[in-house]
């Protein structure tokens, strides 16, 4: 491999990095840029290892031997810290993070997002370790221009819905509303990383993720991943084409959201591993904020999508309404808007996220039709016990 170098062109050192929650969506992706690109080394921890098994078998992959899988819970295993003082960097991606669970499992969400995370805060400033600790553009919450009546003019000004993350507010709903725990737990977090480093001179970058998606993200209920649960978006709606089913929309699907491909994501997170003294103390926004749609338009550009790559003709119907309060139950909430500022980024790292939504889709919808299309359609035909 030729010798990498940093934005300041320096040469790269080949490090360790302890990754928590690296069987993930977003963890299967990093560890195959990092093992297919790079020289580091890691050590991936999760409770599963199914959407990295092909990075760990067979013994003559490439890369044998620079990554590791140690199956571990971090709520208790007293391992956690011996894996973050073998490493000169740890990464925190675990956590609880599909909405249907933050109203219905506030408990487990506060203690997956707040509580869970502490050790892992403390035995890295402890031991002088590297953090990159992942949060959420959820701790925005909702825009100032939400609360502005529908038909104000300043609801069309910037500075009332773009989300800095240097100047903006964070604002949740009341505590009923408790779609906000996740928010809330991940917004604590980062308060107290961002108190570890001032105190006590830990060195942490913060992500926060807008709508990052892609192959592998979540489950497709009834085919793989839990028994129970509602997975996000992307997963919904591709389970619904792939079943020949209309795509709920929530509240009348108006939210708007930003997607970014995880491909280009994923760019940026390796700009933070390599160039620590341009990402250190820093907080990110990483989104793409060319790819708005509302949810209604995301539902009918995956029909439409799905339609080409699959080859089926979409539903008369594509789309059916439904309540929030029937589709995740008492408690749920909704941020309205989501654009990420970009200033610090692009002048920290130069990252700039380059895919279209359509091509996003077009690449994400080709493997999950790929993927899922022959067990959906062999799920349906099993006869169902009487
Ligand atoms: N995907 C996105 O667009 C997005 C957006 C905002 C924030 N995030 C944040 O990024 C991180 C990763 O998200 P993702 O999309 O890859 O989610 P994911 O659910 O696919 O991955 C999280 C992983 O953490 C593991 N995990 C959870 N609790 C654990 C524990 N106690 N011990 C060991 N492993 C544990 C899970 O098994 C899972 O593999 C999360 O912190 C999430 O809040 C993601
Ligand atoms: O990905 C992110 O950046 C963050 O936002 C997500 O939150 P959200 O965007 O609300 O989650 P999705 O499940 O992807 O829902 C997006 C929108 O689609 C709607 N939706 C979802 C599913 C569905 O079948 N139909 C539908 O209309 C939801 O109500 C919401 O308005 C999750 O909280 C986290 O994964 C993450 O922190």
């Amino acid at each position: 491999m030729a010798t990498r170098t940093d934005l300041d062109g320096r040469p790269i050192k080949p490090i360790t990095i302890c990754m928590i929650g690296a069987g993930g969506f977003i963890g299967s992706h990093l560890c195959e840029k990092l093992m297919s690109e790079t020289p580091h080394k890691v050590l991936a921890l999760d409770v599963y290892n199914d959407k990295i098994k092909h990075l760990l078998e067979p013994d003559s992959l490439p890369w044998a031997g620079r990554i590791q899988f140690h199956r571990l819970n971090i709520k208790h295993d007293s391992r956690l810290e011996g894996l973050i003082k073998m490493a000169d960097l740890t990464i925190n991606l675990a956590a609880i993070c599909t909405p249907a669970d933050y109203n219905t499992r506030p408990l487990d969400t506060i203690y997956s997002n707040f509580i869970d995370a502490l050790p892992v805060v403390k035995y890295c400033s402890e031991n002088n370790k590297r953090l990159i600790h992942f949060s959420t553009c959820e701790v925005y919450g909702k825009t100032i221009g939400s609360f502005l009546p529908k038909d104000s003019p300043l609801r069309q000004d910037p500075a009332n819905y773009v989300l800095k993350e240097d100047t903006s507010p964070c604002i949740f709903g009341s505590i009923e509303k408790q779609r906000w725990s996740y928010a809330c737990a991940k917004q604590l977090i980062e308060r107290l990383i961002y108190a570890e480093g001032a105190e006590n001179g830990l060195e942490f970058t913060i992500v926060r993720p807008f709508n990052w998606i892609g192959p592998r993200m979540d489950f497709i209920p009834g085919i793989d991943g839990p028994s129970e649960g509602v997975p996000r978006v992307l997963a919904c709606f591709s389970n619904n084409l792939l079943r020949r089913e209309p795509l709920s929309l929530v509240d009348g699907g108006q939210s708007q959201r930003t997607f970014v491909y995880i491909k280009d994501a994923i760019e940026a997170v390796l700009l933070m591993i390599e160039n620590p003294d341009r990402a250190n103390g820093h907080i990110f926004n990483v989104g793409n904020p060319n790819n708005e749609v509302t949810v209604r338009q995301l539902a009918e550009m995956m029909t439409k999508v799905y339609a080409k790559v699959s080859g089926e003709p979409s539903l008369d119907s594509p789309t059916v309404d439904v309540s929030s309060k029937e589709f995740y139950g008492e408690g749920y909430d909704d941020s309205d808007k989501r654009i990420p500022d970009m200033t610090i980024i692009n002048k920290q790292l130069g990252w700039n996220p380059k895919t279209s939504l359509w091509d996003l889709l077009e690449s994400t919808l080709t493997y999950q039709h790929r993927t899922y299309a022959e067990a959906i359609k062999k799920s349906i035909a099993k006869p169902t016990a009487s």
